[in-house]
């Protein structure tokens, strides 16, 4: 039995992630961490009765859970993981807009105190594989721009999944790109990649990656209709986390 706890309940993700921990056998939810909520009463919010909801990072100890899945904010999201680290509990992360910075120090911490953890830009399969083929375009094709499109309630812009998509372009490409513009309509500049960032109501999380060459175009699309196409990559995630002893990037570290 993995036991987990989870960040980020009530939200959109945090719902998914609660019931589908409830459809497997082999995980348990034993507490919800939000320290905006008032009510601690786990039956106002239809959860079984020895679900502990934790509003305070004193009460997070060893023991616990086993693993601490984080989908919460730009702002909670390196000290959720730091408490989660400091108790010996195993991250999974798909918050994004996480500083650079953080992100190193949780890294060492979790070094430091032989934990592995997960940091996913996108639990996604549709995602994972778009990035790897941009990736694999980028050797032919250095000009390239990413376009991310995601519903209007999203905090961070450009996605993490479009960052994460710019650095695997940059780092691939043989061939230096044509220089860009300095304009800002041109797209934020990640790693040199200009990177585009719509937000639109009706839309759930969205990317395309546009390659330019003299004579010929190659677009790379996926589409996330529905959160619930993110479940089975967190399902794995937990199944397996524990069996890392770094902090990772990217879900295909476990795929
Ligand atoms: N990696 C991936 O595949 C995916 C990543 N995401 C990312 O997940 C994150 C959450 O997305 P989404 O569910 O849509 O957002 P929501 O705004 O719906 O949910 C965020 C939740 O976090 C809660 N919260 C705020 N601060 C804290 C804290 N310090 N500790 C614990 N909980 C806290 C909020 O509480 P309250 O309700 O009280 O305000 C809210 O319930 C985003 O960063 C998003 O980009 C989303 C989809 C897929
Ligand atoms: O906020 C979202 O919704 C999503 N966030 C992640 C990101 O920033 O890339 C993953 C996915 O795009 C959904």
């Amino acid at each position: 039995m993995i036991n987990v706890i989870v960040a980020g309940f009530p939200g959109a993700m945090g719902q998914k992630v609660v019931k589908m921990l409830a459809q497997h056998d082999d995980f348990k939810l034993t507490a919800i961490f939000n320290p905006l909520v008032t009510d601690t009463d786990p039956a106002s919010y239809q959860l079984a009765s020895d679900v502990q909801i934790l509003t305070d990072y004193a009460q997070i100890h060893p023991g616990l859970a086993d693993v601490w899945v984080d989908f919460t904010t730009p702002k909670a999201v390196a000290s959720n993981i730091t408490a989660a680290l400091n108790a010996g509990i195993h991250p999974v992360v798909g918050t994004s807009g996480m500083a650079a910075d953080d992100q190193q120090r949780l890294a060492a911490l979790a070094k430091a105190k032989h934990i592995g953890g997960l940091i996913a830009p996108n639990f996604g399969i549709s995602a994972v594989l778009l990035m790897q083929f941009a990736a694999q375009a980028a050797k032919y094709f250095p000009d390239a721009e990413v376009i991310e499109m995601h519903h209007e309630d999203k905090l961070d812009a450009p996605s993490g999944t479009a960052k994460a998509t710019a650095e695997m372009i940059a780092k691939a490409r043989v061939a230096q790109p044509q220089p860009t513009t300095d304009d800002p309509a041109h797209g934020e500049k990640i790693a040199g990649v200009p990177v585009h960032a719509v937000r639109l109501p009706g839309y759930v999380a969205h990317e395309q990656v546009l390659f330019g060459a003299p004579g010929e175009a190659l677009t790379i699309r996926q589409d996330s209709f529905d959160r619930e196409s993110f479940m089975s990559g967190v399902a794995v995630a937990i199944a397996k986390v524990q069996t890392l002893d770094t902090l990772v990037i990217g879900l295909e570290h476990l795929l």
